[in-house]
């Protein structure tokens, strides 16, 4: 079944086809549809990136990839499969991240079309900025269970992935997670941030126990707490949980009695909290919910069917001591991640989510459904993914054949329309925003925060987070003195220090640049008293990126978080060059030179703006 061109399509797009070379970002549920549509349709050159190797639960709908692949790299088994189709095409494959210093604008100018086929915004981002920079046509493309879509982007002709803002991912006050649940997700959440207390990387904004400082609790929250009866074990004491569970030796019934009896007590201290709400019943190992249950209640699929409390506790004491064991194992100081593929992971987090969920009276989910609330799944559906990619494909014909107007982004809709349609395209192509803090001529964002209060640690978060920089340097407009530099120890002993210290005031403007991306905004500082962190502010309306505060719930394939790979831990301190010989081209803006600006950085900086 090998393509050719030839005769099928007119001499200018055979032609244009055969001079081509493609880059696909993403092998997975549609990038190995794309890669297959291209290698079948005779695209002789194609590259492709992926940095994850080949899960079990990919099998059902990546369709290059089978039982033998499992736990090989992705691109490569992608590229191995696509030349059974073709073996004319040269593919190249890197097992990477396309984030990593490698991949620098002069890689992508070598292609005359990217094409996306990604599961997260920050990953989107910068490939839609290294395309703008490369001048680059990308066509990005993406489903969430049955809809999907299909979009080009055209530095100065389409919007790009950033002119419209995309609304924040929902996030949940810690002290909802930690005292107050209403809902499943909410203890979804607070059962893998347990799991990470527990098992994982401990963070200590992910901490599991009754917030105290929670602006709801009365004064003497959880005063008494301590010398109730359930304490007596003496495991209320504000240490470290994983200290705690590693001294009691992960004693199921120890941490079970801790976890859902005595702190649970505590937070029925707090009687603030329990004025309009329902109170929580504290649990007792002994005496379970669900132990008498009748077989005939526990049939149909595991997954699929609610556990009893009693269950839970059984599956909690069954992962808890197959987690300690893998923990174990493991060199010293070492973690493991949660993984909702990993079974014990998977069945810790449905026991906990459920115990907890039945204490504050919320309904309790099957494994499945906590499954994919859990690991931000909507189900993908392979159709979805293949329409999406042969649209995609499509597209890159239409550009390859100068048709780029035609282009418009195309929508995939879950049921036809009432005029019958399932593919719905835009009439015309969306042009830029010329307000985008990325595209526009002469970028510019407010970054709304209180200046007596932000550090420059905040400041450089604030530029991952919300403008999705990699490696951020800031400077001072008109001033050119470096207030943050990328390169580790030029500015880090500013980095307590809040944005007054280090003279910056209400109305400053900061030049701020990622090397990589060869990106750069200007971004003008705005005090806000009331403001308790930061916030980004453009002209439009819409949400626009803030902190993260906590786990997101279930939105799609585009909302999911990158995964780690072998190299996103590589920035460009460790690279053996952090410079980059662009070569000009005829039909963009100069090039900027390389980015590091060699002035002095000040300790004492007073009223620098
Ligand atoms: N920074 C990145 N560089 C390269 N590839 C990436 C990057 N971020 C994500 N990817 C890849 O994009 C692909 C997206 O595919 P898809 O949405 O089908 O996700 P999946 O991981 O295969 O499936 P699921 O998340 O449903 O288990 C994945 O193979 C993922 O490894
Ligand atoms: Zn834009």
């Amino acid at each position: 079944m090998v393509a050719r061109v030839a005769g099928v399509f007119d001499e200018k797009l055979t032609e244009a086809i055969a001079n081509s070379k493609i880059l696909v970002v993403g092998a997975g549920g549609i990038g190995c549809e794309i890669l297959k549509n291209l290698v079948l349709t005779g695209f002789p050159n194609i590259e492709i990136i992926d940095l994850d190797t080949i899960d079990v639960s990919n099998l059902n709908r990546q369709f290059l990839f089978h039982k033998e692949h499992v736990g090989k790299s992705k691109a490569q088994v992608a590229k191995d499969s696509a030349l059974g189709f073709n073996p004319n095409v040269n593919i190249v494959a890197h097992h990477d991240s396309v984030i990593s210093n490698d991949y620098g604008v002069s890689y992508f100018k070598q292609f005359q079309i990217v094409m996306n086929a990604l599961d997260n915004r920050v990953a989107r981002n910068h490939v839609n900025r290294m395309c703008l920079a490369a001048n680059v046509p990308l066509i990005e493309t993406g489903t969430a269970g049955y809809a999907g879509q299909v979009e080009l982007i055209k530095k100065g002709l389409t919007q790009c992935y950033e002119c419209q803002p995309k609304a924040p991912q929902k996030t949940f006050p810690g002290c909802t997670i930690r005292n107050t649940p209403s809902e499943p997700i909410h203890c979804i959440v607070w059962a893998k941030h347990l799991f990470n207390q527990l098992f994982g990387e401990e963070d200590p904004d992910q901490d599991v126990s009754p917030d105290t400082a929670d602006p709801e609790a009365s004064g003497e929250a959880g005063a008494s707490a301590l010398s109730t009866e359930g304490n007596t074990a003496g495991n209320v004491e504000r240490k470290s949980t994983r200290a705690w569970a590693a001294e009691s030796n992960y004693d199921p019934e120890k941490l079970f009695t801790k976890l859902f009896g005595d702190d649970i007590r505590y937070l029925l201290s707090m009687e603030n909290l329990w004025k309009k709400r329902r109170p929580p019943t504290p649990l007792v190992w002994d005496n379970l919910p669900g132990k008498d249950n009748a077989p005939a209640q526990h049939s149909g699929l595991p997954d699929q069917r609610t556990w009893s409390v009693h269950e839970c506790a059984q599956v909690f004491a069954a992962s808890c001591s197959a987690l300690q064991k893998d923990l174990k194992s493991r060199a010293d100081g070492d973690h493991l991640v949660w993984d909702k593929d990993e079974k014990s992971s998977m069945d810790f987090v449905t026991a906990c989510a459920n115990i907890r969920a039945h204490i504050f009276n919320i309904p309790l989910k099957s494994r499945f459904e906590i499954k994919s609330m859990a690991g931000n799944i909507i189900p993908a559906i392979a159709t979805a993914n293949a329409i999406v990619a042969g649209l995609a494909v499509l597209r890159a014909q239409a550009v390859l054949r100068g048709d780029i107007n035609s282009c418009t982004s195309v929508y995939l809709r879950p049921k036809v329309n009432h005029r019958g349609q399932l593919f719905v395209p835009e009439k015309t192509l969306t042009p830029p925003n010329p307000k985008c803090y990325v595209c526009a001529p002469k970028p510019e964002v407010g970054l709304a925060c209180n200046l007596k209060q932000l550090t420059l640690k905040d400041l450089t978060t604030a530029f991952k987070e919300g403008l999705n920089m990699q490696a951020p340097d800031a400077t001072v407009e008109g001033k050119g003195l470096v207030v943050l530099s990328s390169e580790p120890g030029e500015t880090d002993h500013n980095n307590e220090k809040t944005l007054e210290e280090i003279g910056l005031n209400d109305g400053c403007a900061l030049l701020v640049d990622d090397f990589l991306q060869n990106y750069e905004v200007r971004v003008r500082l705005q005090q806000e008293d009331e403001e308790k962190s930061w916030r980004l502010v453009t002209d439009t309306d819409a949400p626009m990126p803030a902190p993260k505060e906590d786990e997101k719930p279930a939105n799609g394939s585009n909302g999911s978080d990158p995964k780690p790979g072998p190299s996103t831990s590589r920035t460009r301190a460790d690279s053996d060059s952090d410079m980059e010989i662009i070569e000009e081209d005829d039909d963009e803006p100069t090039v900027k030179p390389p980015k590091r600006r060699r002035t002095e950085v000040s300790d004492e900086i007073v009223n620098l703006c």
